[in-house]
């Protein structure tokens, strides 16, 4: 009302008249309406997401119909009640259109299956729902059935009318529970693995012929699933909830029962349940629940029931309805954690020029700045030599202790499980002068005593040393000392900045990818005070 009165004002009358800006009218009226714009963090200052917990639940089958075709000739009519249709799947893509975990909810429905309808016409099939993840995700089990494989993307589109129809009459009971029922559910802990692999659930002929891998990558580490203790998955969870996952469930601040109720799954966590590592690559992680049958099918299922069971009475509506409500979708809680896929990783502890190193070996254009800590999350950089691609990863810088969540801990280190090739990354001037520095020789020592905290075994692979910051006065001596004290592992004297010694780099870092080279980095080949 009070506006109307507004506009009849004189002045208001004539602005909205000559004014041919409608967000500026509408600015006039609702002043509090904010219309600046809101810009995008660059990509560099956004915070990587690398773990999330997710929860996909495959849509629900949808009821059955019941319908009778009467006719002048059959008064009481026959049953032409269709099939419900099957629910939609979620399924998992890994694709290079992203690079985290940032684009995905905590949780996914897939669509429910559409009613059957008279005259024997059966439901719609549910819509998949397909969620983009980066190359690299690897897959933990919290909740819930392990999918089977992981297949390549099939060109052909999926049957939209998936019929239902292939329910086992014969082994059908009412009080069993549904196949995607029965894979709801929390999984015992179990130690063998063998179960895992083959999961109770068979599907049908049309599922197991849709869902047929064609290239299986599903790993069931027993080993390290194993070494994996309860303990473990405790302080995993825990990291996630507290350190740098603050999107456990959506909340970084989570209530103490909330805590409690996720401390429930720690003993049910199951790792690298798959991996997802190349481009294409899917899989189901939630399957749809099957459609409900109509009154034309259900009526012979249960006449066949009826004639294996003799003894047991079932009433017609109660079979009935028991059949003709559609199957819900399975439920899955995961975890999905992002390892990085680089050729080479470039290691070091803060301020060493990993950064600065990535931007001369590659077109990366990291943030470089001369404080410790302005990497926060790995970054990748694409080196073309010799018209070979490497793919380099620069993770953020370890320090001494960092196994014990000093500086940004070490779980960026997952970045450079994967790479082929490892780099450290030393700063020569750290302890010239009256620099208080940790010297080249002891950064290398800490280095790998760090990676062997992380995972055994991390540090064994070929690798070599970047001497970096050569341009420095008084770090001729020091390369010349590091070489006596580090024998049998290539080093390369670079000055990043000036992209100095670069192309001596690159060829060694070809060597090493190649596999024509093989020299390690081994802590008893260095030698300390
Ligand atoms: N003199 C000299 N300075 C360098 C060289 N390379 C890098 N720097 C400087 O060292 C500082 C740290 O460089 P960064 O590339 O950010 O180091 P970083 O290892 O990525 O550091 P974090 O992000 O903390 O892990 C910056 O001020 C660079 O300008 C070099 O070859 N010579």
């Amino acid at each position: 009302m009070w506006l109307r009165s507004l506009k009849t004002l004189p002045c208001l009358e004539a602005f909205t008249k000559f004014s041919r800006s409608p967000w500026l009218l509408q600015a006039c009226y609702f002043s509090d309406v904010s219309y600046k714009k809101t810009k995008l963090a660059p990509l560099q200052e956004r915070r990587m997401i690398d773990r999330f917990r997710l929860r996909a639940k495959g849509g629900d089958g949808g009821n059955g119909c019941c319908s009778f075709r009467r006719s002048r000739h059959d008064r009481r009519g026959r049953p032409d009640g269709g099939n419900g249709g099957r629910g939609g799947d979620v399924i998992l893509e890994c694709s290079t259109a992203v690079w985290d975990l940032s684009c995905l909810q905590h949780h996914i429905n897939a669509r429910r299956g559409g009613n059957g309808t008279p005259k024997n016409m059966i439901g719609s099939r549910g819509a998949d729902k397909v969620v983009l993840v980066p190359v690299g995700t690897v897959i933990h089990l919290v909740e819930g059935e392990i999918p089977s494989s992981v297949e390549k993307k099939s060109s052909g589109s999926l049957d939209p009318w998936d019929i239902p129809g292939t329910l086992d009459f014969d082994s059908f009971d009412s009080s069993q529970q549904s196949p995607s029922t029965s894979k709801i559910g929390k999984l015992e802990k179990t130690d063998n693995t063998s179960d895992v692999s083959a999961p109770s659930y068979k599907p049908n002929v049309k599922e197991s012929a849709r869902t047929s891998p064609v290239e299986v990558f599903t790993r069931f580490s027993p080993s390290r699933d194993k070494s994996r203790t309860q303990h473990e998955a405790h302080d995993f969870l825990k990291e996630h909830r507290c350190s740098d996952w603050e999107d456990w469930d959506g909340k970084s601040n989570a209530s103490g029962s909330e805590c409690e109720e996720d401390m429930e799954h720690t003993e049910l966590v199951q790792y690298n349940v798959a991996e997802l590592t190349e481009p294409g690559q899917r899989i189901i992680v939630a399957r749809g629940g099957d459609g409900g049958m109509g009154n034309v099918r259900s009526a012979k299922g249960s006449k066949m029931r009826k004639d294996n069971d003799f003894n047991v009475e079932v009433s017609d509506d109660d079979d009935f309805a028991s059949l003709n409500i559609g199957l819900p979708g399975s439920e899955v809680v995961f975890l999905l954690e992002l390892k990085s896929i680089a050729d080479v990783g470039l290691v070091g502890m803060p301020n060493a020029g990993k950064s600065t190193l990535l931007g001369a070996l590659s077109r990366a254009k990291p943030t470089v700045g001369h404080y410790a800590f302005t990497t926060l999350r790995p970054n990748l950089g694409n080196l073309i030599y010799d018209d070979i691609s490497i793919t380099v990863a620069d993770i953020p810088g370890i320090i001494r202790g960092a196994h014990e969540n000093r500086g940004l801990g070490h779980a960026f280190l997952r970045h450079i499980e994967r790479t082929k090739v490892l780099a450290y990354v030393v700063d020569l001037a750290a302890a010239i002068d009256d620099k208080k520095g940790i010297p080249p020789w002891e950064q290398l020592k800490d280095l790998i005593l760090e990676l062997e905290s992380y995972c055994e075994g991390l540090s064994n692979r070929p690798s070599l040393v970047v001497a970096n910051k050569i341009d420095e006065v008084g770090t001729e001596e020091v390369y010349e000392e590091l070489r006596q004290r580090v024998p049998g592992v290539p080093i390369f004297p670079v000055c990043a900045v000036l992209e100095e010694g670069i192309p001596k780099l690159k060829a060694g870092l070809k060597m090493l990818v190649n596999g024509e080279e093989s020299s390690r980095l081994k802590l008893d080949g260095i030698m300390t005070d």
